[in-house]
């Protein structure tokens, strides 16, 4: 049995003067690993979702900024401060969901104001430090969710999720995949319905391919077979990753999760979000003011390649939904479990 999560792969790594990305997109059938050495593959790599998942894309826009900034000239702080800007916002741009990309772009913006008055040269290492402080932070704060996660899983569990929340969408272990993952290397009885997440599958290329190394048993199952398997008596409890929460709970996850929220909810089944803080987003109020990233038709017309539809069919490709904060039994963050009504729960978090 390898059910090691501590020897878990990483998805994306500081190498001496380079980011090492594992390129989810030819998962699983090859382990590709590409070299990123400037900002502009960086931003091509997040939009093509060759690093993705929330926490992931806000570490890999880190160094990306970093990336971007390493050779700016160091004669003046303002023009310097300006170019900083222009390539936060280009980062920011390739995924508007997921607030973990500007919450990272604006972490390093605020340490470079707070280091005006040291050398360019300076500051730029500061930047680079402050991006791997954000990887390094990113990988406990997955293993304490993933700790304060089991409690939820029963001895024996029957563990529905969405897409992929693992290892390969954040700094190590994940935030619904370490929950899961940690109940059984405590030795729960943990299966998982794995949702294929059409129409990138990371549920079956990704999470299938995670679950599997972890030797957790799982089947992938079509998104729309959750349904039958709730009513059946065949899930316990749902848990899923969020892009971003608003300040009222309401959250934003791949396309697909606020079906299986509802369908928990007809069928009296706990749901649960696992998140960081760092993706509760205060500065929005309710889920309606999330931008939902609208992605390429071509990625329902066709499959790997192959087309799949008639052509000239048109299709509309929205990536996320909204999930209201009502269908939420709670939310497990590195702080704990956060318990409805979450506008409270978020104000006494966030304002002590
Ligand atoms: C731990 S990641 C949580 C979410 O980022 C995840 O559920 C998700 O929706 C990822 O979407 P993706 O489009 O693959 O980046």
């Amino acid at each position: 049995m390898s059910n090691n999560i501590d020897t878990a792969i990483q998805s994306i790594e500081w190498r001496e003067d380079h980011v090492r990305i594992l390129d989810q997109t030819y998962l699983p059938r090859r382990e590709v690993y590409s070299e990123i050495r400037d900002v502009g593959r960086m931003w091509e790599a997040i939009k093509k979702l060759r690093i993705r998942g929330a926490p992931a894309i806000g570490i890999a826009a880190a160094y990306g900024l970093y990336l971007g900034i390493k050779d700016l000239p160091e004669n003046s702080f303002e023009s310097f401060i300006v170019e900083v800007d222009r390539i936060a916002e280009y980062l920011e741009g390739a995924r508007p969901t997921a607030v973990n990309l500007k919450w990272a772009t604006d972490r390093i913006k605020s340490t470079i104001h707070a280091h005006k008055d040291k050398d360019i040269s300076e500051i730029k290492e500061i930047v680079l430090q402050t991006a791997k402080t954000i990887h390094d932070e990113d990988k406990r704060t997955c293993k304490k969710i993933g700790e304060n996660g089991v409690e939820l899983i029963p001895k024996e569990a029957q563990v529905l999720t969405h897409c992929n929340t693992g290892s390969l969408a954040t700094g190590q272990y994940g935030t619904a995949l370490s929950v899961i993952l940690h109940a059984y290397e405590q030795g729960k009885k943990t299966f998982v319905w794995v949702d294929e997440t059409r129409p990138l599958l990371q549920g079956s290329r990704l999470t299938a391919w995670e679950l599997m190394n972890a030797e957790v048993p799982m089947k992938i199952i079509t998104d729309s077979s959750a349904g039958l398997l709730m009513r059946r008596g065949e899930v316990d409890l749902v848990i899923v990753g969020a892009d971003r929460i608003a300040a009222n709970g309401d959250f934003a996850n791949k396309i697909g999760t606020y079906p299986l929220a509802v369908l928990a909810r007809e069928n009296e089944i706990p749901f649960y979000v696992a998140a960081p803080l760092s993706t509760i987003d205060m500065e929005i109020e309710t889920g309606n003011e999330i931008p939902l990233e609208e992605r390429e038709q071509d990625e329902v017309l066709n499959y790997s390649d192959a087309q799949i539809a008639p052509k000239k069919a048109e299709a509309y490709n929205p990536a996320f939904d909204i999930t209201p904060n009502k269908y939420i039994s709670g939310i497990v963050t590195e702080e704990g479990i956060i318990e409805p009504p979450f506008e409270k729960s978020f104000k006494n978090i966030f304002e002590d």
